[in-house]
């Protein structure tokens, strides 16, 4: 379980988070929303310790991971898998090397055939067939998040943390990226934190919305709490997204 108690955070003079509290509860899909600039990024960063707060603190399963030592914080980053805006694929590397990287790179011991048969089954597993030897250039988007998915899976992650799943992708292709969120959720009980625009997906995916405002966690609810509400901040942004 991920804990967030009055999480404050600035640059220079840009106070951008002013207090955050959030539960993650384990195997829970949350979905977190709010505007352009609003600190979902930021926040993100603070859950995998890429940054630290100023005041508050994120605690995972128990521990202030601001106190953790280089160890420790190595082996609670293992648990987790990132698919980055954009997929983040290196464009020289077969979609093959791109999905083994993280286990290259973690799980030494590990022999080139035990590596291949694991990353066929990611691969496998987000639907991608026989395209192990294929440059990232050779996929459409919504493959590429595939392979992006498949190697944020390579290490089985107990949380994923998704930067924007579906932009940039047709709405046909984005159901079908919800839906493989929602599966994993489901066959591998992984815990998903989804950074979104898309309330489509939102709709789809989340069991939990956290909406940002103000540095702060404004709305925490279901999606029918969510549209239902009378709040004028939380409908003018439901309204700005089109929904
Ligand atoms: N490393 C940094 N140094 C200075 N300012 C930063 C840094 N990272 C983020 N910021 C600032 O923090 C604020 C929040 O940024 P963040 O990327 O978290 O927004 P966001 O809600 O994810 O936006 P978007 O939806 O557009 O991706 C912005 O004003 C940004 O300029």
């Amino acid at each position: 379980m991920i804990e967030i108690k009055n999480l404050h955070k600035s640059f220079g003079v840009n106070h951008v988070l002013r207090g955050v509290n959030l539960d993650i509860i384990q195997g829970e899909s949350l979905a977190i929303i709010g505007r352009s600039g609003c600190g979902k990024s930021v926040l993100l960063k603070h859950i995998v310790a890429l940054l630290f707060p100023d005041d508050g603190f994120v605690k995972f399963n128990g521990r202030i991971i601001h106190e953790m030592t280089t160890q420790e914080l190595y082996e609670m980053r293992r648990k987790f898998g990132f698919l980055f805006q954009g997929a983040a694929l290196f464009d020289s590397m077969t979609v093959e090397e791109n999905v083994s990287l993280p286990l290259v790179e973690t799980q030494k011991h590990l022999s080139k055939s035990e590596i291949k048969k694991i990353v066929e089954e990611k691969l496998d597993l987000v639907g991608l067939k026989n395209i192990g030897k294929l440059k990232p250039a050779e996929l459409s988007g919504g493959m590429k998040k595939r392979v992006g998915l498949a190697r944020a899976l390579v290490t089985n992650p107990e949380y994923i943390l998704y930067d924007e799943p579906t932009t940039g992708l047709d709405p046909v292709m984005s159901d079908a990226i919800d839906d493989l969120i929602k599966e994993l959720n489901q066959k591998i009980s992984v815990t998903s934190i989804i950074v979104t625009h898309d309330m489509f997906s939102v709709k789809n995916v989340a069991d939990k919305i956290a909406m940002m405002h103000d540095g702060k966690i404004y709305f925490q609810g279901s999606y029918e709490e969510l549209i239902n509400s009378n709040d004028s901040v939380i409908q003018k942004f439901i309204q700005r997204s089109g929904f």
